[in-house]
């Protein structure tokens, strides 16, 4: 193949990068499973090949790991392939389909690149009918990018950018299924959401919209519109993340007392900004203003309903610039009926755009905008750049530090260590759920037991596992091998590894996996080391993860189902009793085990259960006398 690259084509750092002239297969140890572009030697005509990427969800980890290792090719790339007069194959360029509005700047990158096709309101069968002839599909908000639109591809879409930071549009499942890499841009537009919040906040206090509109419609209404002030009110910020800390930051120079509620955010963060983390409960009865920045999660899912508005403050103000879905909006109306919600102030909707007729929006206490959190300027173009500079690194081939669903390590790494991948997740999710709510986490140590010599294991994959483990029940993030490490850093949380040596057979990868997580309260006193941490040591038997050790506890469990940790005096019968009270209310033991320090002082029972145990049943096992504590725990 000619050397020369023709000034012409985009080709030249693909081929640097990516291309491999004279294998007919995939190289599988290229840590990238994004494209793989092929030209055979003795022809012509390109191809383009896409590794099946998997899928790290909780369900199904251990059978994508097996997908990984399919491979398909795709069909011939349908741009036209052509030479150059001197002869010089040139690859055409990629195209790039830009379905919303997006910044010039980024614009100007894509076009230096690739064809850009900007259209916009696409219906979503004219995006199917497109969709076939693009590489890439960037998104805002307001594209649904379902199953359909991937197998519409036919193959063809390498990577979908999301030029902001929800992906509940989406369908990362589907994406993943069908090998296109998903990438956002989850820092540009933090500024602009934080000030559309405190905007909605003053504009809301002083009835700024109900005002303008009046005297447009040819009114002077000065006693009705008198406001609120917002100097030493309590604000509560739902969800202390990049959005919520800005937002507290900003409403502290306004003079409001603000308290923030985020289980997961470390207090020290916000004690430096004057912000006290409290509890749910406490931040919903004191506050008078309430701002959501909290992603959607099942956990988020209309978090705002009958029963926690009935726990506000009457005459309580909301605003809300995070997701729609977080509030139940029909709990909403009554409440703002009821008088219990003075105002509303909301960007976002659980469907966009809401109904007409929706009351909601009609509401004569409510202010609504249309999911501007993003949209200034500068957001827009910073965005726009993020997601161009993702979306073209992604089209080359290179890693994305913000991709979202694409695992990247040789498929012969990723069969020995399938196991241990979901040894890590598993106890990574039971470490997290080991924290008491509100103790922010902050340090996380992963410690590897194995003979093999470090430079021969790879625990890339597994450290992410952890952080998936860790992160996932508590954030909207998908976290694979590629942003594990990102969405650490994001998050404030520090993750560090120590391999220790053992004398044993190098056969096996690992002997053990131990989570350790300093400086936190613990849910359950027992899973504290003797040196203050939650600490928890899984192994790999017969291919089945097990949970080893909780703090200076030996246990034996595979981790299966679900499990109850109980810490009890050593005695007799207490096996037994903890049994029948799970049977009577037909709970499915699947497993036991005790491990103890010392005999007839204190143990801890480790039991597994198919179904989760009801309130009463917990109750039960807790009024059992020689049960000092429990915790139940999902997997
Ligand atoms: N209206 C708009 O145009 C925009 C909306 N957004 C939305 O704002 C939200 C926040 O975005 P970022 O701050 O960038 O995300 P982030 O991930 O930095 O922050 C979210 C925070 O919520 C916390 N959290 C998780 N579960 C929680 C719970 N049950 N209760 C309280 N806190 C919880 C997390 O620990 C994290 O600190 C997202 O839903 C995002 O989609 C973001 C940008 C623009
Ligand atoms: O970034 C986000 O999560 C947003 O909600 C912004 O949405 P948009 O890009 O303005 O449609």
């Amino acid at each position: 193949m000619a050397s020369t690259p023709s000034p012409r084509t985009a080709t030249t750092t693909l081929q640097n990068s990516l291309l491999s002239s004279s294998s007919s297969s995939v190289n599988h140890n290229k840590p990238s499973n994004l494209s793989f572009l092929h030209a055979s030697s003795n022809s012509s005509s390109l191809k383009l090949f896409h590794s099946v990427s998997a899928s790290f969800s909780p369900s199904n980890s251990s059978s994508t790991i097996c997908n990984v290792i399919k491979t398909v090719e795709s069909a011939d790339i349908s741009f036209s392939n052509a030479r150059d007069l001197d002869g010089v194959v040139s690859i055409p360029k990629p195209t790039i389909l830009v379905s919303e509005k997006l910044g010039e700047a980024g614009l100007d990158l894509l076009r230096s690149f690739g064809n850009v096709d900007c259209s916009y309101d696409l219906s979503p069968q004219d995006l199917c009918a497109k969709i076939s002839l693009c590489d890439a599909l960037i998104v805002r908000s307001g594209t649904k990018v379902t199953r359909e639109v991937f197998e519409a591809a036919q193959g063809r879409l390498k990577v979908v950018g999301r030029a902001g930071v929800g992906i509940d549009n989406v369908d990362l499942q589907a994406a993943t299924e069908f090998g296109c890499l998903v990438v956002n841009a989850p820092t540009a537009n933090t500024i602009a959401a934080a000030e559309h919040g405190i905007a909605l906040l003053t504009s809301m206090a002083r009835n700024v919209a109900q005002a303008d509109a009046s005297m447009k419609a040819g009114k002077w209404l000065r006693s009705k519109y008198v406001g609120v002030s917002l100097v030493g009110k309590t604000l509560a910020v739902m969800g202390f993340g990049k959005v919520g800390s800005e937002v507290a930051r900003r409403a502290k120079g306004l003079g409001m007392h603000v308290i923030a509620h985020d289980p997961y955010a470390p207090a020290d963060r916000a004690r430096a900004i004057g912000v006290d983390l409290v509890s749910f409960e406490q931040a919903i009865a004191t506050a008078d203003f309430v701002s959501l920045h909290m992603p959607l999660t099942p956990a988020t899912k209309k978090v705002f309903n009958d029963d926690t508005f009935a726990k506000m403050k009457k005459g309580v103000r909301l605003i809300n610039v995070a997701r729609g879905g977080v509030i139940d909006e029909d709990a909403l109306v009554r409440a703002l009926d009821s008088g219990i919600v003075a105002q509303a102030a909301l960007d976002v909707f659980t469907v966009e755009p809401p109904p007409k007729d929706s009351k909601l929006v009609q509401h004569e206490n409510v202010t609504v905008t249309p999911h501007l959190g993003a949209s200034t300027k500068e957001a827009q173009e910073g965005v726009a750049i993020e997601i161009a500079e993702a979306v073209v690194g992604a089209l080359n081939g290179e890693l994305s530090a913000t991709a979202v669903n694409a695992p990247m390590v040789p498929p012969e790494v990723l069969s020995e260590l399938a196991p241990y991948v979901v040894l890590a997740e598993k106890l990574g999710r039971l470490a997290v759920q080991l924290v008491t709510g509100g103790s922010g986490i902050q340090n996380v140590k992963v410690v590897y037991k194995s003979a093999r010599d470090p430079d021969s294991l790879d625990t890339r994959l597994l450290r992410a596992m952890v952080t998936k483990g860790i992160i996932e029940p508590i954030s909207d993030t998908i976290i694979n091998l590629v942003n594990a490490d990102f969405s650490a850093k994001q998050k404030g949380l520090r993750i560090s590894e120590e391999r220790v040596i053992v004398d044993s057979s190098p056969e096996y990868p690992v002997e053990s996996i131990q989570v350790q997580i300093s400086n936190v309260q613990s849910r359950f006193a027992s899973a504290l080391s003797e040196n203050g941490n939650i600490s928890i040591e899984g192994k790999v038997k017969y291919g089945v993860p097990h949970l080893t050790r909780v703090g200076s506890f030996s246990v034996d469990v595979s981790l299966e189902g679900n499990l109850i940790l109980c810490k009890q005096v050593d005695q007799p019968g207490m096996i037994g009793q903890v049994g029948n009270i799970l049977g009577e209310s037909n709970v499915n033991v699947s497993f036991m085990s005790v491990g103890r320090t010392v005999r007839r002082k204190q143990a801890i029972m480790a039991i597994g259960v198919d179904e989760e145990p009801n309130k009463d049943t917990q109750k039960k096992i807790g009024e059992v006398s020689a049960i000092e504590e429990f915790v139940f725990l999902k997997l």
